[in-house]
């Protein structure tokens, strides 16, 4: 092999990388592990293809999912054709613009015209190329590209004035001026999104004058239930008078509620009304309709609205709130929050659904059919809202993302010329990333590709990790049955990491059981092991990983090759703040997108088993699940993919953070062998520790600074490990230089100082008696906290003068 003589030069590829390269397979998946060389061997095989099997260049198609990827490829292929080495320099060079760049790859595209003959796109522009040459047939040609965000995607020039949710929210107020949707939709939002306020009632039943209870409609009424059912009579849209003055024979009261459209009066009865007979009586008299309901039912306001569902609406014309008339913006103008929340997920649910195999007849009626109301109502608002969407973007001529692609599809498949005419084209198809096809790229590659077409797909079902946006994983993995006489081929050699990385990733990917088994090996054999820090305190890893990145950059790392890694963005809020004073930029990340970086040092956050930690599957909402159901057991394999490709960007260093008590089971999945054991939170037995003199937090004793108050000044105190916590204050006040003269007030003010930092529930306590000493006597809070009553009346007094 290593003799081959070919034009291009293949000697810096391994065995694997170089088959696959000289491959004559039409249907080939290179399946590589991170940092194996993947899209090194794809660029490769560009080369080879022109190079050597002189294929013209125009008849090769290079597809990637993000146009940072599209641009680092054709950036790699005009740095191995130009011999200068100038554009190698200037994409390296510091402080050049995305615009510079722009301009220059496209001026040296021009120098290389194999290179301008090349298609290197996003399957995104690729079909929107395709709807722009041929789209006639199926749509306007002269579309304009709608997206989620204004600013954020590829076609800017060509992009709606409107977003997405700007269309759903016009679509919505259209299908408003029709009253019963309006209707639902403000019950849906009221019932699902405002529930808060219709809780399990608070203890509180009856507010002072001063205190009253604020309904949904704005007015103030006396008691809970009073706004339990005022907030009923708003979700329907009935009008109510509260408290209106009735006179019958000479003498005047106020039953709670007046309904005037239908001349009925509602009278809540709570354990605090008075005897109601009489009223009732006079109520009789005067020939009202008086409703009248009951507290015992208010302590759930699910059962209370069922009842008044039934109590009233026996009692009242159904079509009463008809004659009410309702504006969409008057309705929603305090509930923006929750209806933009509400857009949010139809048009997740839109989505969703341009994806789905299950046709949308089955989806609505399977949703019309789901034994909870909530569901079938989001379906009965979301579907017409769905229809609305797409009829107004035709009529205006726009395509979003997931157009681009259903139009190719149709235009492909109703136009056997064309469909031809591409396929004729494409000779050589290449698909960097495959793990993340989803159903309609698929469909579009298939379309794509005849038999003799050579397709050359390269990805990593390890690090399949768009599952929640519809990649399908089933499509690598299941690749010798999607892809007729397809073949495989592994690359497992890991130029990137050293040995306990790679190790350790591998074994936490094998518990995965939906994958392809692989034996990864490293290039770069020995290195650090993996450091995992256990946090024991709120802060504490914030200087533990400070204390890191000064080390790692005194020893000459440069900052930016320093990568921060979490799962959600609110893990590491705390610590970009903490970091923020120490004058060195490292890189914050989501794992999500970090997809295909690398960095010398790398730590990943929030590795522990509490809420908010990682793994965190979350199973998505029941609307979704009539589309498609999650799994949970899927749901935590992605996941863990997301952890390996999270342990996989660090080359030298890895620094996993947990806490104490509390640690993630994918730490729990990496052998001890890869694990570096001699942590500052082992060293329970070190007699070393510090104290910070601001705020007296008890630190390792390799501290520098305090994490809790960002104090620099710490002072290095002796301890012995068996020692109580009583007998190490001792110790250290024995110590202590005191001035003879106030030697025993400076021993007591010692002692306190010290037992805040070395008991840290005294530190509770004190919060406690804060807040407990306006209430409770002395003795009370000495029968509390099992104290004397001496000892609790100073700590008070001490409280009370800080
Ligand atoms: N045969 C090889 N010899 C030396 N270095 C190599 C070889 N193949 C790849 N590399 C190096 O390994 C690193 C990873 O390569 P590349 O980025 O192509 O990997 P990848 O498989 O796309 O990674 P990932 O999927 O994890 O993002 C790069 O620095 C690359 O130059």
């Amino acid at each position: 092999m290593k003799n081959l003589s070919t034009k291009t030069d293949l000697s810096t590829l391994n065995d694997k990388q170089r088959a696959a390269v000289l491959s004559e397979c039409n249907r080939l998946l290179v399946l590589a592990g991170a940092g194996s060389g993947k899209t090194k061997t794809l660029l490769h095989k560009i080369n080879y293809l022109v190079d050597d099997k002189l294929v013209d260049a125009k008849n090769i198609l290079a597809v990637t999912f993000t146009k940072n990827a599209s641009n680092e490829m054709l950036d790699r292929l005009i740095v191995s054709a130009d011999k200068t080495g100038y554009y190698e320099k200037f994409i390296n060079t510091k402080g050049v613009s995305v615009a510079e760049k722009n301009k220059e790859r496209q001026s040296f595209l021009k120098k290389f015209p194999w290179l301008d003959k090349l298609t290197v796109k996003t399957i995104h522009s690729l079909c929107y190329q395709i709807i722009k040459t041929d789209g006639v047939h199926v749509y306007d040609n002269k579309f304009k590209i709608v997206a989620d965000h204004k600013s954020s995607n590829e076609f800017l020039g060509n992009t709606a004035e409107e977003t997405v949710g700007e269309i759903i929210e016009k679509v919505t107020i259209n299908l408003s001026s029709n009253k019963p949707f309006l209707l639902k939709l403000k019950r849906y939002i009221l019932d699902y999104f405002v529930d808060f306020i219709h809780h399990y009632k608070e203890q509180e039943e009856f507010r002072p004058e001063s205190k009253l209870f604020t309904t949904l409609k704005g007015d103030k009424v006396r008691s809970k239930s009073e706004q339990f059912i005022a907030d009923w009579f708003y979700r329907n849209s009935i009008d109510y008078i509260y408290e209106r003055q009735v006179r019958v024979e000479g003498k005047t009261f106020h039953p709670d509620f007046f309904i005037p459209q239908a001349n009925v009066y509602l009278e809540h009865i709570s354990n605090k009304s008075h005897p109601s007979f009489w009223k009732e009586g006079q109520m009789k008299i005067a020939g009202n309709t008086c409703i009248k309901t009951y507290d015992d039912a208010t302590h759930n306001s699910a059962i209370f609205n069922k009842i008044l569902d039934r109590v009233i609406k026996g009692k009242i014309s159904d079509d009463l709130s008809s004659a009410t008339v309702l504006h969409y913006d008057e309705e929603f103008s305090k509930f923006r929050k929750e209806i933009r929340k509400f857009f949010r997920e139809v048009n997740e649910v839109r989505n969703k659904i341009v994806n789905s195999e299950k046709p949308i007849e089955q989806i609505i009626n399977e949703a019309s059919e789901s034994d909870f109301e909530r569901v079938r109502m989001f379906y009965e608002l979301a579907i017409p809202i769905i229809n609305e969407f797409s009829d107004y973007c035709t009529n205006k001529s726009y395509l979003d993302f997931d157009g681009l692609l259903t139009k190719s599809i149709q235009l492909l498949e109703e136009f056997p010329n064309i469909r031809e005419r591409y396929q004729d084209r494409y000779k050589y198809i290449l698909v960097d990333e495959f793990q993340d096809v989803n159903n309609l790229q698929v469909k579009l590659l298939d379309l794509l590709t005849k038999t003799s077409t050579q397709l050359f797909c390269v990805g990593d079902d390890w690090q399949s990790i768009y599952g929640f946006r519809g990649s399908e994983i089933g499509y690598i993995v299941n690749f010798k049955e999607h892809f007729e006489d397809s073949e495989l081929l592994t690359l497992n050699l890991n130029y990137r990491s050293t040995d306990p990385i790679v190790c350790a990733s591998t074994e936490a990917i094998k518990k995965n059981k939906f994958q392809i088994p692989k034996e990864i090996k490293a290039v770069k054999q020995g290195g650090q092991k993996i450091k995992i820090f256990y946090e024991e305190q709120e802060g504490q890893s914030n200087a533990f990983i400070w204390e890191a990145i000064e080390t790692h950059i005194a020893e000459g790392i440069n900052s930016e090759d320093i990568l921060v890694l979490y799962r959600r963005t609110a893990m590491a809020s705390d610590l970009i703040k903490a970091l923020k004073n120490s004058g060195h930029k490292v890189q914050f990340r989501t794992i999500h997108s970090a997809k295909g970086l690398e960095a010398k040092v790398v730590f990943i956050l929030g590795l522990h088993s509490n809420k908010g930690g990682f793994p965190d599957p979350w199973l998505q909402d029941k609307i979704y699940q009539v589309i498609k159901p999650t799994d949970y057991d899927d749901l935590l394999e992605e996941e863990r993919r997301l952890f390996y490709v999270a342990l996989t960007r660090a080359k030298d260093h890895l620094y996993l953070i947990s806490k104490k008590g509390a640690v993630s089971d994918f730490i729990r999945d990496i052998p001890d062998e890869y694990i570096f054991f001699n942590q500052p939170e082992n060293n329970n037995d070190s007699n070393k520790m510090v104290l910070c003199v601001n705020c007296e937090s008890k630190l390792e004793d390799h501290y520098k600074f305090c994490p809790t108050c960002g104090n620099t000044v710490v002072e290095e105190v002796e301890i012995d490990a068996d020692l109580t916590a009583k007998q190490k204050i001792e110790e250290i006040i024995r110590d202590l230089p005191f001035s003879a003269a106030n030697d025993n007030k400076q021993k007591k003010e010692a002692r306190i100082k010290y037992k805040r930092a070395y008991e840290p529930w005294a530190q509770e306590e004190d919060n406690i008696l804060k807040s407990y000493f306006q209430s409770f006597s002395f003795e009370e809070l000495s029968d509390l906290f099992g104290r004397t009553y001496n000892s609790i009346k100073s700590r008070i007094e001490h409280l009370k003068i800080k």
